[in-house]
């Protein structure tokens, strides 16, 4: 079976977040699988895409209201990805070293969606599934059943997954003729409370709609930023397919990012070297517990109570536990963590930006991951802990529901209820308490070293849905 994954990140080419992790595994254990599943993203003017080899397979023109754009579609030469990788490069529009955050993303994203199908219909490509990823892409599947230009893949199945419910890239009428034409009447499948909206776009109109997590799906039928109703209508046609990791990628044993790799055997000792590591680094203690956050400082992943938790904890245990956060996003926030240190300094530290390698030491070299979110889709950061070692702490919602059990429910994890500065400081004690328990400690870092979070099982699960809207 032929798909197409189309989106906005893909790892290793262009990453944010979890988009670009999922992007950039799923479609390698298709083709493993025996499938021919492709990635499509835009060509941004970033390191990787400047470091590598493509060759031309495309070239065309698109129109984006009374604007023209030329665009060229590009394919990775080696193929190492572990699928066929496009770029659609606009340079007007893309050749930015961002991917998000500039005043025309609407502009670029409907023109990156238009240049795909445009490419696709004169090529004369009819794969069998196209997969498009949150709203940046969900425009395609209204496109694909209502455009005029498009009318010979009106019958091409079309699949969207929602990452990230909050975000729907909305947008005023004013803007409408930025879509190639259709029929009027129509109208109703691009908007959502008075404007044109691509996910609930993609939602109406995509055959299957997915979420990230089993959990997730049923959230947002009452939680998912006003698309509620619509959610609720279309959950006939909605699966939720928990996330996997990539097992290649994020490997202990092998993961050329961290000090020292290790396996379930020297688990400890190679642990500890990452510890010693980031310790040394960021002027911690090794002998004490090392509590870390990893991601986006934006309120649904709770990053706004973080000072305060840390404040609360690091006085409550005093000079007891490390804390390390690694993280960017509200300047706010930022601040509040930066300036938190001179106060805690020896015990507390903060990495605000974004760092690959960083994170990879982290999930190997910490003690506990904290994960305090509102909203959480899936989650990948806490199935990295597992697969490296680290004792999950996260607030019971979405995928962090699917994926961790509290160790005194016979479980490997930390779990609270509340997404508050309290539940996180009860939770922060027990960790001090189970990690100087040193039997019990050892015990869930065994256990946990040996979860299977691959995409094997997820993979499967896609390809049934593919099946099942074969013609
Ligand atoms: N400063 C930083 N430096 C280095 N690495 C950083 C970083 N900040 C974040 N990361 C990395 O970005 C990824 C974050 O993934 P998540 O799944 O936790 O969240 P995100 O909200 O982006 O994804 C959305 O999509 C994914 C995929 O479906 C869902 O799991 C999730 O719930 C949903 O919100 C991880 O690989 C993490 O290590």
């Amino acid at each position: 079976m032929e798909i197409f994954h189309v989106s906005a990140e893909c790892y290793p080419v262009a990453k944010v977040g979890g988009l670009a992790d999922v992007v950039g595994a799923l479609p390698k254990y298709l083709n493993q699988a025996g499938h021919q599943a492709k990635v499509v993203v835009p060509g941004y003017d970033n390191k990787w895409t400047n470091e590598n080899e493509f060759d031309v397979v495309h070239n065309g023109r698109l129109k984006l209201g009374w604007f023209y754009f030329d665009y060229t579609v590009l394919q990775e030469r080696t193929g190492k990805l572990g699928f066929p990788l496009y770029l659609i490069a606009i340079p007007e529009l893309f050749d930015r070293p961002n991917v998000y955050s500039y005043e025309d993303d609407t502009e670029r994203f409907t023109a990156f969606q238009i240049a795909f199908l445009n490419w696709l219909t004169e090529s004369e490509q009819y794969p069998d599934v196209i997969h498009c990823h949150d709203h940046h892409t969900g425009l395609i599947p209204f496109m694909v059943q209502q455009c005029f230009n498009y009318q010979r893949l009106a019958h091409t199945p079309t699949v969207i997954t929602i990452h990230n419910g909050q975000y729907q890239g909305w947008f005023g009428f004013d803007k409408m003729h930025y879509l190639p034409n259709f029929d009027l009447s129509r109208t109703g499948f691009i908007e959502w409370g008075g404007m044109i909206n691509p996910l609930a776009a993609g939602i109406k109109s995509a055959w299957k709609v997915t979420t990230v997590s089993p959990s997730y799906l049923e959230e947002i039928s009452h939680s998912a930023n006003g698309l509620e109703n619509l959610l609720r209508y279309e959950k006939p046609k909605s699966v939720g397919i928990l996330n996997g990791i990539d097992n290649e990628v994020w490997n202990p044993k092998t993961d050329p990012m961290i000090e020292a790799n290790y396996a379930l055997k020297d688990a400890r000792k190679g642990k500890e070297k990452n510890k010693a590591f980031l310790c040394e680094q960021f002027g911690l203690d090794p002998e004490k517990p090392l509590f870390a956050f990893i991601g986006r400082l934006v309120g649904e992943k709770g990053a706004d109570l973080l000072p305060e938790i840390f404040h609360n904890s690091l006085r409550g245990h005093y000079q007891e536990i490390n804390i390390l956060v690694l993280g960017s996003g509200d300047t706010f926030v930022e601040n509040q963590l930066n300036s938190l240190k001179p106060y805690f300094e020896g015990n507390y530290n903060a990495y605000i930006g974004y760092n690959e390698t960083l994170s990879h030491i982290i999930y190997a070299g910490a003690d506990f991951l904290l994960m305090p979110s509102r909203v959480e889709p899936c989650g990948l950061n806490q199935m990295y802990a597992l697969r490296y070692g680290t004792i999950p702490i996260v607030r019971r919602t979405g995928g962090l529901k699917d994926t961790v059990i509290d160790f005194g429910d016979n479980g490997f994890g930390i779990c609270h209820d509340q997404a508050s500065v309290f539940d996180v400081n009860y939770s922060i004690s027990r960790a001090v308490g189970l990690f100087h328990d040193k039997k019990k400690m050892k015990q869930i870092v065994d256990y946990i070293l040996q979860i299977d979070h691959s995409w094997e099982k997820a993979a499967g699960q896609y390809l049934a849905i593919y099946n099942s809207l074969k013609q």
